[in-house]
């Protein structure tokens, strides 16, 4: 059974019981219930804020600091706390976790995209779960706007979560700021795309969590672009993960327009130009295109290019028909060396292995003939 993936993103007010300290009490409640799901098939990836808060903390400072700088010393301070309380928490469980701090840049760069891919699927993979957050020593912009949400959302494009979680203060989006407006009411389920709902959420109320509503709900739209659903709901109550486990739908639902794969195809497709070309012998090119499987090196007899590792390449057969294209896991040099090897020696041959595959089928969009 392949599992499903979700992303958990918890805001600083939740973590740090507004500003004062980590609230690891909750925070086990948390790890029990996220262990829960990880035993219904589940794989949980945590995005953690609440670095700058706990620093805080430590640093005794009451008020988040002007200056980014010293934010970014918080920042740094924090994470020792954050990291040492998750690892404790899953390690009651006979868990580990894993520190990833990544930054929007990243994400956007596709060969450290690629690399933060395959670290994080390799995490999960030897059970571990990883907990996330910015890199805040090296951003100013995201510390500005404390945007962990939108990280949480990139961050569901990259393992092609099935959901996103963001656990925050509120119920759920409503209608209005409820602090502002006590009437306001709780949104049930939106589509993620609907301009609407991104008229309704204001900035941040809390004082210590900075994006407000308006980046959970553009959060949202990101997730939407690999397919993900987004769930808005309140970490107050643990029983949330629960629930959604169970098929229910507490807090605010926000849906994509596409499926998890298709929307990642469709990203593939039409966002990259291609940078050169793979020549696929003939049962290589029919096992992509019969059966959608990943590209191996052994199945290349020839490389047309100069590409780097995680650039876009054509996949042809040997008539020149295309048959695919994909983000390849070697730049072009490797990848002429590893022509024809099977991956086992791909380790002899280059003196490394990123991975076994030349392109995995995650990354492959194979073409229509006709
Ligand atoms: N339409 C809305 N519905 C719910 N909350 C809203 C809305 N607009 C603004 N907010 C504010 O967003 C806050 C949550 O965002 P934030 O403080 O950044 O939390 P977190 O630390 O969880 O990211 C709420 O406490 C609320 O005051
Ligand atoms: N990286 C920052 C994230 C700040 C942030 O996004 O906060 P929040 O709006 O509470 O999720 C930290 O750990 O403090």
């Amino acid at each position: 059974m392949s599992a499903e993936r979700w992303v958990i993103k918890i805001g600083s007010a939740l973590l740090t019981n507004d500003g004062r300290g980590l609230d690891r009490e909750l925070m086990q409640v948390w790890v029990d219930r996220m262990v829960a799901l990880r035993a219904a098939g589940i794989e949980p990836i945590v995005v953690s804020s609440g670095a700058v808060a706990e620093g805080m903390t430590r640093l005794g400072w009451s008020r988040r600091p002007e200056s980014v700088h010293e934010q970014q010393a918080a920042a740094a301070v924090g994470q020792m706390g954050l990291v040492q309380a998750w690892e404790t928490c899953f390690r009651k469980h006979g868990l580990h976790t894993a520190q990833v701090l990544l930054t929007h840049d990243d994400l956007s760069d596709r060969k450290r995209y690629l690399n933060a891919r395959s670290t994080l699927l390799t995490l999960l993979g030897f059970a571990v779960v990883p907990v996330v957050n910015e890199n805040d020593t090296v951003v100013t912009d995201e510390i500005r706007f404390g945007d962990n949400d939108t990280l949480a959302a990139l961050v569901a494009n990259l393992v092609e979560a099935d959901r996103l979680v963001i656990l925050t203060d509120q119920e759920g989006l409503f209608n209005a700021d409820p602090r502002q407006n006590p009437d306001a009411e709780l949104i049930r389920e939106a589509r993620a795309s609907d301009p609407a709902i991104a008229a309704m959420a204001g900035g941040g109320g809390s004082g210590l969590g900075r994006g407000g509503m308006a980046t959970k709900v553009r959060a949202a739209g990101l997730a939407a672009r690999s397919g993900a659903m987004t769930t808005i709901a309140s970490g107050r109550r643990p029983e949330v993960l629960a629930e959604l486990c169970d098929g229910r739908a507490p807090g605010t639902t926000l849906m994509p327009d596409t499926s998890p794969m298709n929307a990642r195809k469709q990203w593939l497709a039409g966002h990259l130009r291609m940078r050169g070309r793979l020549v696929l012998d003939a049962g290589a090119a029919r096992r992509l295109r019969e059966a959608g499987s990943s590209l191996l090196p052994v199945g290349v007899v020839d490389v047309f290019g100069q590409f780097s590792r995680g650039e876009m390449v054509a996949c042809e057969d040997e008539q020149g028909v295309r048959v695919a294209c994909g983000l390849v896991n070697y730049d072009a040099a490797d990848a002429r060396r590893l022509c024809r090897k099977k991956s086992h020696e791909i380790a002899d041959v280059l003196g490394f292995m990123n991975e076994e595959e030349l392109i995995h089928r995650d990354n492959l969009v194979v073409l229509d003939r006709g």
